[in-house]
């Protein structure tokens, strides 16, 4: 296949050894260090499919280029969800692709499922207070991860006595608390905690290198030109 990697950080660098490694093609690397690469000199006649990797003040603007170009892109960017709509109504617009995940590793996955089945079972038992917390790498300019969302999004949709989340440790039982950390390089590691007076049950997911979320990228990548519309990860890996 024929890539573009929209940047070219930790996950764009990343990405483009293991996608020579499987034998694409990287065909344009567009990046602040390479100024004379842009989004608008690529269309669907020498790109298959665009992976946007940068940050979040940057993400909905590139996102919104590839669907203009016609590429298919498959972003990993995370804090930018509050322009999720626009990018939607610009597939609609335009008959494009566009490929979300906070988190592409097939593990985190998993465990946002487990975390839905979980919350459900204990709502319906009773007795636990629920947090979910946080830990990566000092140079994360995000709070709170991508990820952690997600995770809270799931407790909230099946344990009805927490109505909201909230970014820091919270007395309102109806506030799910997301406790974010910041240490060392930690590559991502998310926890969710049941606590009552008698014990605690955790579900944890901890990335030990970022070749989870690259794999998952790729194969995204690899899943999503010929189609037509917004996809997540339940949709790749049929979840
Ligand atoms: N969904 C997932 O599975 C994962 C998501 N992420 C998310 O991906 C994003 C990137 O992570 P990571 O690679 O670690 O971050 P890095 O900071 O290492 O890399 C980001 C790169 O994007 C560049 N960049 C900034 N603005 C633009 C722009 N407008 N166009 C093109 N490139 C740009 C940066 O350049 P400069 O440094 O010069 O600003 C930098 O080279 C983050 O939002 C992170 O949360 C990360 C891992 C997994
Ligand atoms: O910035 C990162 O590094 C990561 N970001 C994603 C997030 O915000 O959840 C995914 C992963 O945890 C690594």
């Amino acid at each position: 296949m024929k890539l573009l990697l929209i940047g070219y950080g930790k996950m764009g660098q990343a990405i483009e050894a293991q996608a020579l490694a499987r034998g694409h093609q990287v065909v344009g690397i567009v990046d602040p260090t390479r100024p004379d690469v842009r989004i608008t000199d690529f269309d669907p006649a020498t790109v298959d499919a665009a992976i946007e990797f940068t940050h979040p003040d940057a993400a909905f603007a590139n996102v919104m280029a590839c669907l203009r170009q016609g590429l298919p892109v498959v972003c990993g960017s995370t804090g930018w969800l509050h322009h999720f709509a626009e990018a939607k109504a610009m597939v609609q617009q335009t008959g494009g692709a566009l490929f979300y995940a906070s988190n592409y590793s097939v593990g985190v996955n998993l465990f946002f499922h487990f975390n839905e089945y979980i919350a459900a079972k204990m709502h319906q038992f009773g007795g636990y207070d629920v947090q979910v917390r946080e830990i990566h790498h000092t140079q994360k300019v995000d709070q709170p991860s991508g990820t952690a969302i997600t995770a809270a999004e799931g407790i909230l949709r099946h344990f009805p006595a927490k109505k909201t989340w909230r970014n820091e440790a919270t007395a309102d039982t109806a506030e799910l608390a997301i406790l974010s950390e910041r240490a060392g390089q930690v590559v991502g590691t998310h926890l969710v905690t049941y606590s009552s007076e008698a014990d605690s049950i955790e579900l944890k997911h901890e990335a030990h290198s970022r070749d989870g979320f690259v794999q998952g990228a790729l194969l995204a990548a690899e899943w999503l030109p010929g189609r037509q519309g917004v996809f997540g990860m339940k949709e790749l890996l049929g979840l």
